[in-house]
């Protein structure tokens, strides 16, 4: 049985419509589908606004959700979801780009770590201490950071706390929106690290939510690219990194920047040929109907749910 399954979800946003103007509405996320196993780690990458974030706070009930369902290890949750105190709040959470403003100024770390504790299950106060320090030690914290408050902490402790956080109901799923993008290199290896290592600790899996291939190539096993609230292509992370099919993904590979001073010119003149093949591919869509998952068929790229297989592609 899969960890979770998101089948058809559709989030739309009602636009605001004029006097005489028939109701709008923004398909920020247009139908797509997805299959998650245990243990393993997905990657959700597109540009700016193709709807990623709104994935996520669907899943998490954030988001209202305008029509798709969402099954968690076999139960269809999509109603549930959105309240508060459910199972599906314990069993999936999430952290934010930046944990400065997702957690509460006003509180000290250890309420912070403490609070899901808290709301779900019924430790002692020695149990609960023991446990947030556990916690704060799994990232790297030290015993002194309970009595402290966020604005102590730099970006990268910050997303750490957030990570304690997330993870001290020892849920089956975290979803990390776009957790490093702030954060300078070298602080973001940490924080991947730590990830990393909380990940085998617990046998979670992440669905990482990217602007950037580079960043999500060392932590997914399985990517799905996005484009204006739908799929482009899906497939495992070889494939995709190796055998892109769809040219908005080759578009996203090109602007990882090539380190390597020998192959910086080459690596110019493949982005120059990708970026005039993308023009040339954005016009013929524009010309068709809009939807650019239809460049390639999906049928003909990857089978949403699950891995395809090469004689597919
Ligand atoms: N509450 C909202 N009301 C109306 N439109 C929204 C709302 N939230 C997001 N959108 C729009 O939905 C689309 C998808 O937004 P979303 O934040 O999911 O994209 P994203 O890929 O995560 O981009 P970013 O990385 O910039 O957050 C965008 O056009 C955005 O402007």
């Amino acid at each position: 049985m899969g960890l979770l399954e998101i089948k058809d979800l559709k989030v739309h946003y009602p636009l605001k419509s004029g006097f005489l103007s028939s109701k709008k509405s923004l398909a920020a996320v247009d139908g797509i589908s997805l299959a998650l196993e245990e243990g393993k780690n997905y990657g959700l990458v597109g540009e700016s606004g193709s709807g990623k974030s709104t994935v996520g706070r669907a899943i998490v009930g954030l988001e209202r959700i305008t029509a798709g369902q969402i099954i968690y290890e076999g139960t269809d949750v999509t109603a549930a979801i959105g309240k508060r105190k459910s199972a599906h709040k314990r069993n999936v959470q999430m952290i934010f780009q930046d944990s400065g403003a997702s957690l509460n100024p006003k509180k000290q770390i250890g309420q912070i770590i403490s609070e899901p504790l808290h709301n779900f299950e019924q430790l002692s106060q020695q149990e609960e201490k023991k446990r947030v320090l556990e916690l704060l030690e799994m990232v790297g914290l030290p015993e002194d950071a309970l009595r402290k408050y966020p604005h102590e902490f730099t970006g990268g402790q910050m997303q750490r706390i957030a990570l304690a956080r997330a993870v001290a109901l020892r849920p089956k799923f975290v979803i990390a929106d776009e957790p490093v993008s702030v954060l300078d290199l070298s602080v973001q290896a940490q924080v991947l690290n730590y990830m990393k290592r909380i990940q085998e600790q617990y046998k979670l899996s992440y669905l990482f939510i990217s602007h950037d291939l580079g960043v999500v190539k060392q932590m997914c096993d399985e990517l799905a690219i996005m484009y204006r609230g739908r799929f482009v292509e899906y497939g495992d992370r070889q494939d995709i990194y190796l055998n892109p099919q769809h040219i908005y993904t080759k578009r996203l590979l090109s602007a990882i920047p090539n380190l390597d001073p020998e192959n910086r010119e080459l690596h110019k003149r493949l982005r120059r040929e990708i970026e005039s093949e993308y023009k040339q591919s954005m016009e013929s869509y524009l010309a068709k109907d809009g939807r650019v998952g239809d460049l390639i068929p999906l049928s003909e790229t990857h089978r949403i749910a699950g891995k395809p297989s090469k004689g597919e592609r």
